[in-house]
């Protein structure tokens, strides 16, 4: 893993310091469980490095902690498992000269680009180029008209429903609204996943849910539908399912809009610490610069259905390729700093 020698381990990035126990317990005195997610309002450079647990009411932290590490514990163990190509290790997601087309209409032509095993790429480019075609293509829910997509090393681009079914189980989606099961609680929503693997104590797996909605920063709305969260809270309940499900990999489809800045803040905050935190290989499809600046290991930037750059970010802001310099100015006019 590129990162691994300056990676904290799943269970140091999830201990939890003396001030945050101190913090934890003056807000659950003060709060009773709805403590307010201090940790996720605060300043950005830092938020990060906030430890994941840091809001987590103490009495369920250790079921919750356990639940993280065996996540953390497997996802290492699956990218110690891709195969090495000639004697260097493979990437966890990749495309290979993948085009579609729906009609006349190519969207994609001849696209590759790959994801290291805990990295997170951000898909950058105009409306209407493909990036969510390439998310539902990397789930199946589209097919390829040609090239190749690999998820751990296995080649997916020809899978059967039910071989997919078990790729959507490695690497989950958090939609943009959410996708939520209106007619079920949020809690049931989040506990999902954890049913389905039939080895869970209900005692337990009513710990784990909490746990999970008060790291995502929704503590104490179990017990509502997903019709009464607004449009952000939805995309923190998906947040919190698809860890439930113990992913390799998360696909975020434009997490931070149509949610006010405050929200896109939070959210923002959450996807940076679960990814140093927890090392989960990520690809997040965003109009945002100043959110892929934070987040992204690399970017893929999709022009006129092609790949114009694929590098990193400081790469891509000294490009001098007139396509790319006139997005970044675009945004610049759009989102003064
Ligand atoms: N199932 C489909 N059938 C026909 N055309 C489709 C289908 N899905 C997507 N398209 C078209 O493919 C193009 C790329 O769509 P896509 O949703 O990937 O864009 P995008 O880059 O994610 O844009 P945005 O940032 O606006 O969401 C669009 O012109 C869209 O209309």
């Amino acid at each position: 893993m590129a990162e691994q020698d300056e990676s904290l381990t799943a269970e140091k990035a999830l201990e939890r310091t003396p001030e945050d126990k101190n913090r934890a317990v003056e807000s659950s005195d003060a709060e009773g469980s709805e403590h307010r997610s201090d940790a996720l309002v605060a300043d950005t450079d830092d938020a990060g490095s906030v430890p994941l647990l840091a809001d987590v009411e103490l009495s369920i932290t250790p079921a919750v902690e356990e639940f993280m590490v065996q996540a953390a514990a497997q996802n290492e163990a699956a990218v110690e498992a891709v195969p090495e190509d000639r004697g260097k290790p493979r990437s966890y997601i990749s495309f290979e000269h993948v085009s579609k087309s729906f009609g006349d209409f190519h969207v994609l032509k001849d696209v590759s680009f790959c994801v290291n095993p805990g990295e997170t790429l951000c898909i950058l480019g105009r409306s209407g180029v493909g990036k969510s075609v390439s998310l539902q293509m990397l789930l199946g829910f589209l097919k390829v008209d040609s090239g190749t997509i690999r998820v751990g090393g296995e080649d997916i681009t020809h899978f059967s429903e039910r071989q997919l079914q078990e790729v959507r189980k490695k690497v989950t989606m958090v939609f943009q609204n959410g996708a939520l099961f209106d007619s079920i609680t949020v809690g049931e929503n989040v506990a999902f996943p954890l049913r389905e693997r039939k080895d869970m104590e209900e005692d337990q797996m009513f710990q784990v849910v909490r746990g999970l909605l008060e790291m995502v920063g929704v503590a104490g709305m179990e017990n509502l539908l997903p019709s009464d969260l607004s449009t952000g809270m939805k995309r923190s309940v998906a947040i919190a399912r698809a860890l439930a499900a113990q992913p390799e990999a998360v696909l975020y489809d434009e997490p931070t809009t149509m949610v006010d800045p405050m929200m896109a803040h939070l959210l923002g905050n959450l996807i940076q610490r679960l990814k140093q935190q927890l090392h989960l290989t990520s690809i997040v499809v965003t109009h945002d610069m100043r959110f892929a600046k934070k987040l992204a290991d690399r970017v893929v930037f999709l022009h006129q259905g092609e790949v114009r750059f694929f590098g990193t970010m400081p790469e891509m802001e000294r490009s001098d390729d007139p396509i790319l310099r006139e997005f970044l100015l675009l945004d610049e006019l759009v989102l003064p700093a």
